[in-house]
């Protein structure tokens, strides 16, 4: 069974992103779901993933002083990736509906943050580049202690902090790519989530 964003949910969304930028939301994944994420993690661990590279396309490397996850990307074939995925796919269209975003495609990896990793304060996607648009971030860690760091950070343009995210399971966190620089602070305890990005269409976009 594929679940279904309500359209009140989308409209919440909607006004936020208008609003302020940002929304952090509980409960639009259903716990089924989150559930068959997290085994689908625990199973992967230590085979698939690899070190979290910076940069694109030829100057991407891996820089463990600025972020030290290690990530592995979701595949539409995956049936548990795909009830994720499914779900950002109705995200997609439901925005594009209600703002004209013209979002085009979602490409997310999961990241785990073993003890002591981070991800140093960062912008997803540069100013004007129309890569990255929208990001997401899902959160997988049951019962997730204050005192174990890992949060998330968000940043306003003036680098005052603007909210700090528990990465507690379940929570979503949407945020504009081009406006919010955020962080990662170091965890003490394993840290699981799914970082992803809606693009838009570079054929829209003169390239
Ligand atoms: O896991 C998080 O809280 C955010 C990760 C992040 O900022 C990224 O992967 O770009
Ligand atoms: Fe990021």
């Amino acid at each position: 069974m594929v679940s279904q964003l309500s359209e009140a949910v989308l409209d919440v969304i909607a006004d936020a992103l208008v609003d302020k930028g940002y929304i952090l939301l509980s409960d639009i994944i259903p716990d089924n779901v989150s559930l068959a994420l997290i085994e689908k993690m625990q199973a992967k661990q230590n085979i698939e993933f690899k070190s979290a590279a910076i940069g694109r396309g030829s100057e991407q490397q891996v820089n463990t002083q600025i972020r030290s996850d290690k990530i592995s990307w979701l595949d539409k074939q995956d049936v548990i990736d795909n009830q994720y995925l499914s779900i950002m796919e109705q995200l997609k269209n439901g925005l594009n509906r209600r703002l004209f975003m013209g979002l085009f495609d979602y490409e997310s990896h999961y990241a785990v943050y073993q003890p002591g990793a981070y991800y140093q304060k960062h912008l997803d996607a540069l100013k004007g580049s129309q890569n990255r648009i929208l990001t997401t971030v899902f959160f997988l860690n049951p019962n997730w202690q204050a005192e174990n760091g890992g949060q998330l950070v968000i940043y306003d343009e003036d680098d005052s902090v603007i909210t700090t995210v528990q990465p507690e399971l379940g929570t979503l966190a949407i945020f504009l790519s081009e406006r919010f620089p955020h962080e990662v602070l170091p965890t003490l305890v394993p840290r699981n989530s799914i970082a992803g990005w809606f693009r838009v269409s570079h054929a829209n976009h003169g390239f």
